[in-house]
């Protein structure tokens, strides 16, 4: 099991037209010195931002006429097989997606065993057009599970902003994902450093979007001292996030599972679902706290959704 020395990935998902290949190359210009393959995938059948990429890399795999995250996941599959026959193993993989892209379906692929021996996925960063998120939240319902998959969010475009509004985008991004690092670019630029990534403390529940905006995204904070069924935790969520991937865009948290000592991360973006152990309780009293973000969540259904799987209090 080779776990040692990792290929880092950087995913950049953003609605068409965002900035995703501009503040790729922002962000590569600040990679060099390290050996980077970047991973373009255009639903066209011709490649107009590999053209695009103006920095040094090593190597530029194209992934055109579908989506990496539907149609063309097999494909993307084996380019990361194929960079790892390479001689020289690269240290930076940068994926850029479509414009269209379920964000989550790809972070999916991070987490197969066999992918996940060989590749860590550092970050996903959501480009966020400054100009016009907000029509394209209606739009488009990738646009939000992008902003909801994302661990950074870039407000870009944002020189025609007066301050007011700035702000405002600003909160509600953070209302739709708490869980997100959120920061801006002027003109494409953004600073490595904002890709580390940094576990954010859990919103509390004066964080928790109401749902009244037109877009509808927002967020659920699930906290309970009953422990869970773990077999039966995994059967609930993984039912619910294949049955209403349009509106469970993604979970985040740790649970007290029944009979265990150890706490259990738990991970899902789109249709995925990822449970670890992460360590044992520091609290005395150790509680469940889950993360929902999606559309038009309620946190009566949540809690409706979750109780098959709770055990009596012990
Ligand atoms: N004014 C302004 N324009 C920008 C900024 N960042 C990118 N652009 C422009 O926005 C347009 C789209 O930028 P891209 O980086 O190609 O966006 P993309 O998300 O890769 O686009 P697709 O691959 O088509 O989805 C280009 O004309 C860029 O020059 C910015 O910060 N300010």
């Amino acid at each position: 099991m080779e776990r040692d020395n990792p290929i880092k990935v950087y995913i950049i998902t953003g609605f068409l037209g965002a900035g995703k290949t501009t503040i790729l190359n922002s962000l590569l210009q600040q990679f060099t010195g390290s050996r980077n393959i970047v991973i373009e995938n255009e639903v066209g059948k011709v490649n107009i931002d590999a053209g695009l990429i103006d920095a040094k890399i090593d190597q530029l795999y194209e992934l055109t006429g579908g989506c990496i995250c539907c149609s063309l996941d097999n494909d993307l599959l084996e380019v990361l097989g194929n960079i790892l026959g390479q001689e020289q193993r690269p240290d930076h993989v940068f994926i850029e997606t479509t414009g269209i892209a379920d964000a989550g379906n790809i972070i999916g692929m991070f987490h197969l065993p066999d992918v996940q021996r060989h590749y860590k996925l550092e970050s996903t960063v959501c480009v966020v057009d400054a100009e016009n998120i907000f029509e394209r939240l209606q739009q488009a319902p990738e646009t939000g599970k992008q902003v909801a998959a994302a661990d950074v969010i870039i407000i870009n475009k944002i020189q025609q902003l007066p301050v007011p509004q700035l702000v405002y985008l600003s909160q509600q991004l953070e209302q739709m994902n708490p869980l997100a690092f959120i920061t801006t670019s002027e003109t494409g630029t953004v600073s490595r450093k904002d890709l580390q990534f940094r576990e954010k403390p859990f919103p509390g529940k004066e964080a928790v979007a109401p749902v009244k905006q037109p877009h509808k995204i927002n967020t659920v904070l699930f906290e309970s001292p009953i422990a869970f069924d773990l077999n039966m935790f995994v059967f609930v969520l993984d039912f619910y996030c294949n049955a209403y991937p349009d509106q469970l865009y993604r979970i985040k948290g740790y649970i007290r599972a029944y009979n265990s000592k150890e706490k259990m991360l738990v991970q899902s973006t789109g249709r995925y679902l990822h449970i670890v152990p992460a360590g044992e309780w520091e609290d005395a009293n150790p509680s469940s706290t889950l993360v929902f973000i999606g559309r038009a969540l309620k946190s009566a259904t949540i809690q409706r959704m979750l109780a098959p799987a709770q055990k009596e209090k012990v």
